[in-house]
């Protein structure tokens, strides 16, 4: 028989399975660096969780750039990630991480961490009960977190475009009455009181006619900034017509909210203006009411609005409860 048709020796079938071998090892390299650079260059953080033994067992390459921290020390140490967490968030993200065990299903988690820098940024961080167990047999929690801080800013940006009111910055009138009626809600549910304020500027058309339009904005920021000052930091305040706003003082009662209105037309009262050569001021009407049993918020505006209109017929500059 010919040497090349013999069966390979022993040594030769080791050799063999050698080489395959190390080819085998050689192609799993490449492939985990390709895909470990792949996972470096998306912008999202993969991370698994050994529940049991409450430690990160994986965390994908992008978590250094988007933490600012060490990979390595929190693969040793789960504390790590308690600590990026912000504090006020802390309880949140902790309790949602444990709910994913109970529901199994994915839970949608906003919270912000504190980056290695210093910098504070807000994570997605979606996470699941994996259906491959530790090797132990104990669950194992996966989750993906996003960075999400330019969304969370863009988010806050059109909340604050929607409910802002853009000569004065104070509340605009659909997002004043959207509020009120929640305060109504929780005085009704509560039991306490509530007062109602409708004001108007004196006389605006000629402060318009006489001194300009641009100066008749500037009345209305000053008057805002003026309310803003007066009032509380649970009140409601909101421009809600041309030269109209409005007020809810929850918790208060009548001779409270009085008070309140009193010292607006004081700060009002002191204001000036200046426009060219002259020099002038300006005066508000208010009218008040108080929550009574069964009011509903048309109600409570409908009284104010009367009763503003008596402060206008009485002369202006005054309040009148309604
Ligand atoms: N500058 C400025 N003027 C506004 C704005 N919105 C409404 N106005 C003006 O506010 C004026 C309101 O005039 P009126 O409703 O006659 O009220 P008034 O002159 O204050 O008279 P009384 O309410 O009786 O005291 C009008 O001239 C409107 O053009 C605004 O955003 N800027």
């Amino acid at each position: 028989m010919d040497d090349n048709t013999q069966a390979p020796s022993e040594l030769e079938t080791l050799t063999l399975g050698l080489l395959h071998s190390r080819g085998e090892v050689e192609r799993l390299r490449e492939r985990e660096q390709l895909v470990s650079s792949l996972l470096g260059s998306v912008n999202v953080v993969l991370w698994a969780f050994d529940w049991q033994q409450q430690r990160v067992v994986y965390v994908s390459p992008a978590y250094e750039q988007m933490f600012g921290r060490s990979a390595a020390l929190l693969l040793s140490d789960y504390g790590e990630w308690l600590n990026s967490i912000y504090p006020d968030d802390m309880e949140y993200a902790a309790q949602s991480l444990a709910a994913v065990l109970d529901s199994g299903a994915v839970e949608q988690r906003e919270y912000r961490i504190i980056r290695g820098d210093g910098q504070i940024r807000w994570l997605s961080d979606k996470c699941f009960v994996s259906s491959r167990q530790t090797p132990d047999g104990q669950p194992l929690i996966v989750g993906i977190a996003e960075d999400i801080t330019e969304k969370k800013q863009l988010q806050g940006e059109l909340h604050r475009l929607a409910t802002t009111d853009v000569l004065t910055g104070i509340h605009n009138r659909r997002y004043f009455f959207e509020s009120a009626e929640r305060a109504l809600e929780q005085a009704r549910g509560n039991g306490h009181e509530l007062a109602f304020l409708l004001f108007d500027i004196d006389d605006f058309k000629k402060i318009n006619d006489s001194h300009g339009h641009q100066t008749g904005d500037r009345v209305l920021q000053r008057i805002a900034h003026c309310g803003a000052y007066v009032l509380r930091r649970d009140d409601l305040f909101g421009r809600i017509g041309g030269e109209e706003f409005a007020a809810i003082f929850p918790g208060c009662d009548a001779p409270q909210a009085k008070q309140m209105a009193e010292r607006l037309q004081r700060e009002v009262q002191r204001l000036s203006f200046t426009a060219g050569a002259q020099t002038f001021g300006v005066t508000i009407s208010q009218g008040l009411t108080s929550l009574g049993p069964d009011d509903s918020l048309e109600a409570l505006y409908v009284r104010a609005d009367e009763a503003m209109y008596h402060a206008k017929r009485n002369g202006k500059n005054c309040i009148v409860l309604g």
